[in-house]
């Protein structure tokens, strides 16, 4: 069963090292995330949100534009969202630790600024793109996560803007977008693309992200993630 439910909470923590987190949404979380551990990190309530105030914080969020009947390619994805190469080589979001004392939306954006070039005046995250936190309690790192929409449009001059970045060539390689469909041998695209390397609990961020937002259905995911690549 596929229930879901609405978190509502609104609040501010302040972190070990001084970070000011003030946070308000509502979000629908899944029953089957809750309390499970993917890979290291658990889906939290952020109603225990002072458990984690002795955590390191990083904050990370998925740029993404709907894609409608006229902006269909071939393929007809029903969204096109952005992720990064980053300097390990692995695929993550833009964003990262908050500094000490900094807001932390605040600090989010900043990386954003550095990472992609994102022209704040244009876009700018708030807590209403907030979609969910984890926690690793060996890592002592908290993970929070947001998805800012834009148009299509706006999502290709975001794209053209990354080379300037005051980050790219050292900590980000590249902008990649998600390939958000399954080609008729039923491996390649969106499964190809999940078999890559993820840092952190990013692929994690990514499927449950799409699934909540509904660029891709549970059956689509759960397909993808048991999809195996055709020999020969
Ligand atoms: O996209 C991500 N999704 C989940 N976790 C991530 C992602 N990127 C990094 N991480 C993890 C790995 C690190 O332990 C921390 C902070 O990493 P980073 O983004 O590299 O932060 P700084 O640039 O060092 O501020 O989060």
């Amino acid at each position: 069963m596929n229930t879901t439910f609405k978190l509502l909470i609104s609040g501010r923590i302040l972190t070990k090292s001084g970070l000011v987190h003030n946070f308000k949404y509502s979000s629908t979380a899944w029953p089957f995330v809750k309390d499970t551990y993917i890979n290291d990190f658990k889906v939290i309530d952020y109603s225990k949100k002072y458990d984690y105030s002795k955590s390191t914080h990083a904050f990370h969020c998925m740029v993404y534009a709907r894609m409608n009947e006229q902006t269909f390619t071939i393929q007809r994805p029903r969204g096109c969202v952005l992720m990064q190469m980053r300097f390990d080589g692995y695929l993550g979001f833009p964003g990262g630790l908050v500094d000490p004392g900094e807001d932390a939306i605040h600090g989010l954006n900043r990386e954003l600024e550095e990472e992609m070039n994102l022209d704040l005046t244009k876009h700018k995250v708030t807590e209403k793109d907030f979609i969910f936190s984890q926690h690793s309690s060996s890592r002592n790192l908290t993970l929070h996560f947001y998805a800012l929409e834009t148009t299509l449009p706006e999502l290709e001059k975001i794209e053209a803007r990354v080379q300037l970045a005051k980050d790219y060539g050292s900590e980000v390689l590249g902008i990649v977008r998600v390939p958000l469909y399954t080609m008729r041998d039923g491996f390649r695209g969106f499964p190809a693309f999940l078999t890559h390397a993820f840092i952190g609990s990013a692929r994690e961020q990514l499927l449950h992200t799409l699934q909540h937002l509904k660029l891709l259905t549970p059956e689509e995911i759960s397909d993808a993630l048991a999809a195996k690549p055709h020999k020969g």
